[in-house]
């Protein structure tokens, strides 16, 4: 198929890119470069635009094409979105509905979406299914839950055909170990681990060491990016084959705390991470692990690395070989 996916030169975009291009699918890549790295997607046709430019969207999707958009350009940070909801609303609602007239007009068949954990605010039960009630604790989280809300209306009315991933903790690297995670800033625990282990940080923050949890940290379901990318593929080739629109949470089913990250960690990297308690971060919820029985019986979803150690050891590669980085 001719895929469009934004964000490609993103950390999740470019391991899907990659692993749409192992199946034959011809991608085309549109990424502002915000956040970015064209050497995450070397040898991909990456374009450098923005989902806001129309006419820019409906050269690409008709110019090439395109039968399937997997869109990954968002402003994805919690914090973030509570200080500046106005550039969270503009970017991931405003810019997705460009996205979705320009999908609409050139005809695309097909439109895989990045969701998010965060659509369900603080959870009533654990583990979260995709029937509990999707109310979102920051702007971030209803920004996401807002678009899915007109991927439903948009297909009903126009017959476009989507599935919405809601990803839980996105976490390591491609075992390659050419392509990982790299934002500035950074503000992930597990790339922030790795940058203690290395000594590029003094210390890690733990926030919050108070929550109504086994050892007072939160706990969080992490899944592996390959994984993830997976998931994508599962869900374009179920939409081609007949099946409707859908979504999925993607998670591992297992919850783990950060003090559980930081000593698996010392155990992979054998190095000491140095760490400081620090108060609690707004927004976070004490608990969040996903169930994910739907992608699994709907489209045998089976993760590869369904393992906390499996999972650092995959980041470690990436960070001890890249400490600076894509650029330096
Ligand atoms: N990382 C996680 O744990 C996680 C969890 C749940 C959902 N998500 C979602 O998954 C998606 C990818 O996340 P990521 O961690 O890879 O983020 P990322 O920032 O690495 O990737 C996003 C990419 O989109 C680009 N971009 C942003 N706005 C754009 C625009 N208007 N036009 C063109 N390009 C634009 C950025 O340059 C970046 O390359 C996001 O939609 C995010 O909300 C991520
Ligand atoms: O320096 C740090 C960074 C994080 N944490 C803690 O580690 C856990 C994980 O934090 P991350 O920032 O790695 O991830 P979040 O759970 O905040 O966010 C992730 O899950 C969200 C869903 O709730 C969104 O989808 C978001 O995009 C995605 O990054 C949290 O309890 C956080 O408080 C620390 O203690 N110290």
């Amino acid at each position: 198929m001719n895929i469009l996916v934004t964000g490609g030169a993103g950390y999740i975009g470019s391991h899907t890119v990659r692993a749409l291009v192992n199946k034959k699918h011809r991608v085309v890549v549109l990424d502002n470069l915000s956040k970015g790295h064209p050497a995450a997607v070397k040898e991909i046709e990456l374009v450098r635009g923005d989902t806001s430019d129309r006419q820019l969207l409906k050269r690409l999707l008709t110019g090439c094409n395109i039968e399937a958009v997997m869109h990954f350009a968002a402003s994805s940070l919690v914090g973030e979105s509570v200080r500046l909801p106005s550039d969270y609303y503009r970017n991931n609602v405003v810019n997705g509905l460009t996205l979705l007239d320009a999908a609409v007009e050139a005809g695309v068949r097909y439109f895989v979406f990045s969701s998010t954990a965060a659509v369900y605010g603080e959870p009533i039960e654990v583990p979260i299914t995709e029937n509990h009630p999707a109310t979102p604790l920051n702007p971030y989280g209803a920004t996401k839950l807002a678009l899915e809300g007109a991927m439903r209306w948009y297909g009903e009315a126009y017959g476009l055909r989507y599935t919405s991933l809601r990803y839980f903790n996105a976490a390591g690297a491609d075992p390659a170990g050419d392509i990982g995670e790299d934002h500035e800033p950074e503000t992930h625990l597990i790339p922030l681990v790795m940058k203690a282990a290395l000594g590029l940080i003094p210390q890690l923050e733990i926030f919050g060491d108070d929550y109504p949890t086994p050892d007072g940290t939160c706990v969080r379901d992490y899944i592996h990016v390959n994984d993830l990318a997976d998931a994508h593929i599962l869900a374009l080739e179920a939409m081609a084959g007949g099946a409707g629109s859908n979504i999925y949470n993607l998670g591992n089913g297992n919850g783990y705390s950060v003090l559980e990250v930081i000593e698996t960690a010392k155990a992979v990297t054998g190095s000491s991470i140095p760490v400081k308690y620090a108060a609690r971060r707004a927004g976070d919820p004490a608990v969040l692990v996903a169930g994910s029985e739907r992608i699994k019986d709907e489209l045998g979803w089976r993760p590869a690395f369904p393992g906390l150690r499996e999972i650092i050891e995959t980041a470690w590669r990436w960070h001890s070989n890249h400490p600076g980085g894509y650029e330096k």
